[in-house]
């Protein structure tokens, strides 16, 4: 079977303030494999240790314990590690981080110079042209091959990068947070492009975000990780949707979390039964805001809906959606529910709340 790109096996991690201190523990026992031509995003909070697992990985920083294999290549065995020039990973930083004294084609080039010890890639100057000729193409950056790095945009100077991380035909290419520079809606656009571009490559990619759409949007997998640990791996919809804990669940985004007890193959909850899956006890049931149904509540038992009875006590228009704060009668626990489109119920009307689809059912630890 082939090896994956990235395999990493109980990896810890920190800093030291002087040669005599021990090292803080940032990384607190990482384990994650990277099958090759994935594209993986590690999510998680700030200082949660996003970059300093980049750092390990191309080699930056030194790891204190556990391994590191790089396409079946072991690169780091507890304090032993190969240099970061012998890794074959590319970076693209935060800040594209472009030499400025080179244009854009000599800096795409840059990693493919013919080097002696360590070399990864020997190309004859003509396949040089050509690699970066096809790797400016790639980007979608043909045209701006003689361009100085003072002269591109962010947008622009972030393909750059990549082109030059994807150049040597790297194992990984790691990208940390490279989007964090630019505005909302180039963010978006580039973000789609970048996977493409890493897609098309046939790279494997991984990358670091803390924005929650980002991760959700253009990775294949999605690491969750808190204060040091990865808690949760999945694909984008098994985070989203089936959390390990309701941390992640309200880490990936708003939602409700209702209390309840699982007895068998069903939760009650102030919902009802909600089918679960795990085992007997205290459990809490997630609902995004767009899994909940919300109708008028009618005092009239012929015409009478079904649904946990709840007062709107906020309700805000977003221009595609009205996002609906409700405060359930029985029992007093809080929702959040979505609807398209302007706000058809006022703060204050009494709804009734029904869940639309599955609900996932997290263990009350
Ligand atoms: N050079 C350093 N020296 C000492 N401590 C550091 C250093 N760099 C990071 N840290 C600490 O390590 C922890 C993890 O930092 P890291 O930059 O890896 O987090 P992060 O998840 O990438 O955060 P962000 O999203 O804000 O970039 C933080 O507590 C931070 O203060």
């Amino acid at each position: 079977m082939e090896p994956a790109a990235l395999t990493i096996a109980n990896l810890e991690a920190g800093y030291t303030s002087n040669q005599r201190d021990r090292a803080s523990r940032v990384l607190k026992g990482i384990t994650l494999e990277v099958p090759k031509g994935e594209l993986l995003a590690i999510l998680g909070p700030s200082g949660c240790g996003k970059s300093t697992l980049l750092r390990v990985i191309a080699g930056l920083l030194p790891a204190t314990a556990g391994t590191i294999d790089l396409g079946g290549r072991r690169v780091v065995d507890g304090k032993s590690s190969v240099p970061p020039e012998q890794r074959r990973v590319g970076l693209v930083p935060q800040e594209a981080a472009l030499f400025p004294h080179l244009n854009v084609a000599k800096n795409v080039a840059f990693g493919l110079k013919p080097r002696k010890a360590g070399s990864t890639v020997r190309l004859g100057m003509r396949e040089r042209r050509q690699r970066v000729a096809d790797m400016l193409e790639l980007a979608g950056i043909s045209n701006l091959a003689d361009a100085m790095p003072h002269e591109l945009s962010g947008g622009q100077a972030q393909r750059v990068a990549l082109a030059r991380a994807l150049a040597p035909s790297p194992d990984l290419v790691l990208l940390d947070e490279p989007f964090s520079a630019l505005d909302a809606s180039l963010r978006v656009r580039l973000r789609n492009d970048v996977r493409r571009i890493i897609k098309d490559a046939g790279a494997t990619g991984l990358l670091v975000t803390h924005d929650q759409d980002e991760a959700l949007s253009i990775a294949d997998r999605v690491a969750v990780m808190n204060a040091g640990h990865i808690i949760q791996c999945g694909s984008p919809d098994e985070v989203y949707n089936g959390p390990a804990d309701a941390w992640v669940a309200c880490f990936l985004g708003t939602c409700s979390l209702l209390s309840g007890t699982s007895i068998g193959q069903t939760a009650q909850c102030a919902l009802g039964q909600i089918p679960s899956a795990t085992r007997d006890g205290a459990v809490q049931i997630l609902a995004r805001p767009e899994q909940l149904r919300l109708r008028i509540a009618n005092q009239d038992p012929e015409t009478a809906a079904e649904g946990a009875e709840a007062e709107v006590v906020a309700a805000e228009y977003q221009g595609h959606s009205t996002l609906y704060t409700l405060t359930l009668t029985s029992g007093g626990e809080e929702m959040v529910a979505r609807e398209q489109g302007w706000a058809r119920f006022n703060v204050g009307d009494h709804v009734l709340v029904s869940p639309a689809g599955n609900l996932h059912v997290i263990p009350d630890e």
